[in-house]
């Protein structure tokens, strides 16, 4: 007996089955019921694809052949891929079906993305792709019914491509349709080309309609509606009354002598095909929207428990002309209650849109997981253990992202995610983490070179100097390959040890200024350019088009200039060429660098979803954590990557930390049992695998235990660390959209400079800094601080114990430190701020000046206004003098000191200055320590 799924057919209408799946295919499922069952069509959409491949293993064996023949594949292109290869087999398998039937029907349809529901040109475009791609004639490409799709539909059926009309629930939007279509056909006429096979559906969707219908209707009911009775009695009526009108409007229109005239030139109807028919509502019958809807020249697409069902007990009659008063009745009767239909069918177009996106991000999350899985240690991998009300913020956050399409707007360069500013122009680095920045060869060619040279001396400052400075420590230098030392400094000593390390004969001078105007990097490049005896060839820059600096390496005759990328700020350089400039030098293989940096920049990429994004997804914690007073991200890492938090102190607190928000940083602080930390921190774990990082580990146990957010990342190979690099500049974006600042600006550092080239200006005209007085001093120590800020003590401890004691619950002590940056002055500082944190149980940060006022010192001028801060300086012995110039370097940096003292000290800090005058730092250690005691 013929199966009752077939007899449709004898009502002249086609079933077509609503599913594709991989395993189902290779089974012969469709085969099955295109023979037994008479099923002449398939129909697919994002949601469809979202349960075949999401879910289960059907697919890896293909996605694993495609990312290891082509590792560069995006996941959209990775889906596409998979989808694509069904949607080939599935039409292979309706071929004779479209054969026998002469091309009126045995179609298969794949739907556009749903992200470009609202671009009729890229909805084209993208129509026209896939038509290409898939090469079936018996393909029908997916395109939604919106108000930009009507135009895209006309366009792409006057370029011969089969349309399935999707997402149709309104009689005025199917009109509109129906409209394009002959229209395009029409187009297509007027060229004279034929139109005898282009097939068209408008896909009518029928149970969403009952469903939001009867959603009002018992909203009304609750509310003891007068009309309850007649309200009830529309309950799972109107979606079949609807379609059977726009049935009525479809016969109405083939008569017309418009269509009639397209008729005798060969081309066919655009059939009506009913789609969402799998009942909703467990009360209605499960082949209601079969039954009720059979009639000629009309397709009903069915899910599989459909077709199952009405193969069993469905009901054939000729139902779709039947009754049709009566359902012209039904629709004035929604009139008059006042349901809005045509609201109602605008509602679910748009909700159709985003429950198609919805299904997309699912799809894309699943593939980007799968991708993971695959890549396995090639990508560095990201955990997280948040307390529970920071975790649910975070993935409301996610949530809230993926709906507005974050990822895809980042890339896109839409300045609303930000502030609507000018953050669009700064995206340049997203381009560098592909390595497009750079010259290969270029840089080969360079290494070759500075093969020749025992060292490499950078002069440069924050985003100039702090990438190449990790990837020297972390990374460092190939055998044969010079010693890189970068030079961020004016201190003396620091400048002096420099110059007496290297040979200045056989050593590479790399000057790295992006504005190329910046002091310190001209004052050394000064300097070192009279001790190598002015000779060029031993120079190269690294700047930005058009700058000073590219202009004096021209008339210096430098043996190189590397240009820049304008539209990519300095703390987000690291993978243009002033990260990668210095790479080569040091003998790194940029080529295969970039190639280890992209299986994270493919992650971070538009369309992988903001939960599986590993940048979007650290921006979201970075962002959320801030904006609950968890602002002190505080880095711990395993010993080889220790030299990493100074890069990403500069990319945190100079992108973040202004208006007074914003994220504090907190790098190299001695890590002390969890009792000590406040509420205000979230901490970052790097480890390298290899590295000894049981401590490490045991101290994130335990601040996961004691309640703290921990996040913790692994690499597998020190050179991985171009991931980390690519992985937080996305996150520093996406931290700096959620905290609701430009994360491209840096408006409070210019301040500090321009006090200093105030005093400084003055040292050259008079000889002097302006001369200042200390509200106590002792010979050993003197210390200075704005009149105003009630400085009390009579000795030095006393006075230190009034400053240290200001820091309450949030806030966080800063150490800022005007003297030589070396090992032993570091772990003099960390010792300090150990003891602060014991005693005080307040983050604590330092920085070197003038290194971190191109770096840090954003932050804690603009930012949070929560830091005590104390400066330490000294008057410089031995000095190193400037050429041309009245004030040495020393005088430099005492004046930096003191400009940056003032600057904080306007924007409400909380600072004190202690002078050393003829004690050491040890001594002051010392009074701290006691200061500390109670
Ligand atoms: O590369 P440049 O232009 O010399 O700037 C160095 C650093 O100074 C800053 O502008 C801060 O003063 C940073 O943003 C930048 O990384």
């Amino acid at each position: 007996m013929a199966s009752r799924v077939r007899k449709l057919h004898d009502f002249g209408q086609a079933p077509w089955l609503d599913f594709v799946d991989r395993r189902f295919l290779k089974e012969g499922g469709l085969q099955r019921l295109v023979e037994e069952d008479g099923v002449t069509g398939v129909t697919s959409n994002p949601s469809i694809f979202e349960k075949a491949i999401a879910h289960g293993d059907a697919y890896d064996a293909q996605l694993l052949a495609l990312l290891q023949s082509r590792p560069g594949t995006s996941i959209t292109q990775a889906y596409e891929a998979l989808a694509v290869q069904d949607i080939q087999d599935a039409a292979d398998t309706l071929q004779p079906v479209y054969e026998r039937l002469n091309g009126t029907d045995g179609y298969v349809s794949l739907e556009v993305s749903p992200y470009l529901a609202e671009s009729t040109e890229e909805t084209v475009a993208e129509a026209q792709r896939l038509w290409r791609q898939i090469d079936r004639p018996n393909l029908m490409i997916k395109v939604p019914g919106t108000q930009a799709g009507v135009p895209a539909i006309r366009q792409l059926i006057e370029d011969g491509i089969n349309i399935n009309v999707t997402l149709l629930f309104g009689q005025q939007s199917y009109a509109a349709v129906a409209m394009a279509f002959v229209e395009g056909l029409e187009a297509r006429l007027a060229q004279g080309q034929p139109i005898d096979r282009i097939a068209s559906v408008a896909s009518f969707f029928v149970s969403r309609i009952d469903a939001a219908i009867d959603r009002k209707i018992a909203e009304r009911l609750k509310s003891a509606d007068a009309e309850a009775e007649a309200l009830t009695g529309l309950r799972g009526q109107v979606a079949i009354a609807n379609a059977k009108l726009a049935y009525q409007w479809y016969l109405g229109f083939v008569a017309s002598e418009r269509w009639q005239a397209l008729a005798e030139r060969g081309a066919m109807p655009q059939r009506l095909l009913w789609a969402s028919t799998g009942t909703k509502d467990p009360s209605y019958p499960d082949t209601l929207y079969v039954d009720n809807l059979i009639g000629p020249e009309t397709v009903n697409t069915l899910p599989p428990k459909t077709m199952d069902a009405f193969r069993d007990h469905g009901t054939l009659a000729p139902s779709l002309t039947a009754e049709v008063e009566s359902a012209r009745r039904i629709l004035r009767e929604v009139d008059r209650l006042g349901l809005d239909l045509p609201a109602v069918a605008d509602e679910l177009v748009r909700d159709g849109v985003k429950q198609f996106a919805d299904a997309a991000d699912a799809l894309l999350g699943a593939v980007a997981a799968k991708r993971s899985a695959i890549v396995g240690d090639g990508l560095n991998s990201m955990h997280e253990a948040l307390p529970r009300e920071l975790d649910e913020a975070v993935e409301a956050r996610l949530e809230r992202m993926r709906q507005e399409s974050w990822s895809r707007r980042l890339w896109a360069g839409d300045a609303t995610l930000w502030t609507g500013g000018e953050e669009a122009k700064w995206l340049g680095w997203l381009a560098a983490g592909k390595g497009e920045q750079i010259d290969p060869e270029a840089l080969k060619a360079l290494g070759a070179q500075a093969a020749q040279y025992r060292s490499a001396v950078l002069l440069g400052m924050g985003g100039s100097s702090l990438g190449p400075e990790v990837l020297a420590e972390i990374v460092g230098p190939r055998s044969g390959s010079p010693m890189i030392h970068v030079l961020d400094t004016t201190d003396p000593k620091q400048i002096a040890a420099v110059a007496a390390a290297i040979d200045p004969e056989h050593t590479l001078f790399i000057v790295a200024s992006k504005s190329g105007s910046t002091m310190e990097p001209e004052l050394l490049r000064a300097y070192f350019w009279n001790l190598a005896g002015q000779d060029g060839s031993r120079f190269i820059a690294i700047t930005d088009p058009g700058s000073r600096l590219a202009k004096i390496a021209h008339d210096h005759g430098y043996a190189g200039v590397f240009l820049g990328d304008p539209t990519i700020g300095g703390r987000y350089s690291v993978l243009s060429v002033f990260g990668m400039v210095p790479a080569a030098v040091m003998g790194m293989d940029v080529a295969e660098f970039f190639a280890r940096v992209a299986p994270m920049v493919q992650s971070c990429a538009p369309d992988a979803p903001p939960a599986v994004n590993p940048g979007v997804r650290l921006g979201a914690i970075l962002g959320e954590a801030a904006n609950r007073g968890r602002d002190k991200v505080t880095v711990l890492t395993s010993p080889a990557l220790r030299a990493f938090g100074a890069w990403l102190e500069q990319l945190l607190a100079e992108s973040t930390g202004k208006q007074g928000r914003g994220i504090v940083p907190v790098d190299l602080e001695p890590p002390v049992p969890p009792a000590h930390y406040g509420s205000d921190r979230l901490f970052v774990l790097l480890s390298l695998s290899g590295d000894d990082h049981a401590r490490l580990d045991a101290h994130a146990d335990a601040l996961v235990t004691a309640g703290q957010p921990v996040v913790r990342i692994a690499l597998s190979s020190k050179e991985m660390i171009g991931q980390e690099f690519f992985r937080w500049e996305i996150a520093t974006a996406v931290a700096g959209a959620v905290i609701g600042i430009d994360p491209f600006d840096q408006p409070d550092v210019e301040d500090a400079k321009i006090r200093t080239r105030v005093l400084i200006d003055a040292y050259e005209a008079t000889g002097s800094l302006a001369p200042e007085t200390p509200f106590f001093e002792d010979g050993r120590v003197a210390f200075f601080g704005p009149a105003d800020r009630g400085h009390s003590g009579d000795n030095a401890v006393q006075i230190l114990r009034t400053h240290l004691a200001r820091p309450g619950p949030g806030d966080y002590v800063g150490f800022l430190l005007y003297v030589e940056r070396n090992p032993a002055n570091e772990a003099l500082v960390a010792r300090m701020r150990e003891r602060v944190v014991k005693a005080r149980h307040v983050a604590t940060v330092a920085g070197f000046g003038p290194r971190f006022l191109h770096s840090t010192g954003q932050a804690y001028k603009g930012g949070p206004r929560s830091g005590v801060f104390l400066e330490i300086t000294r008057t410089p012995d031995p000095d190193v003098p400037i050429l041309g110039r009245k004030a040495s370097f020393g005088t430099v940096q005492l004046a930096q000191a003191r400009g940056d003292l003032d600057v904080l000290a306007s924007r409400g800090q909380r600072v004190l200055r202690a002078h050393l005058q003829s004690a050491s730092l040890s001594d002051l250690e010392e009074l701290l320590d006691e200061a500390l005691r109670n």
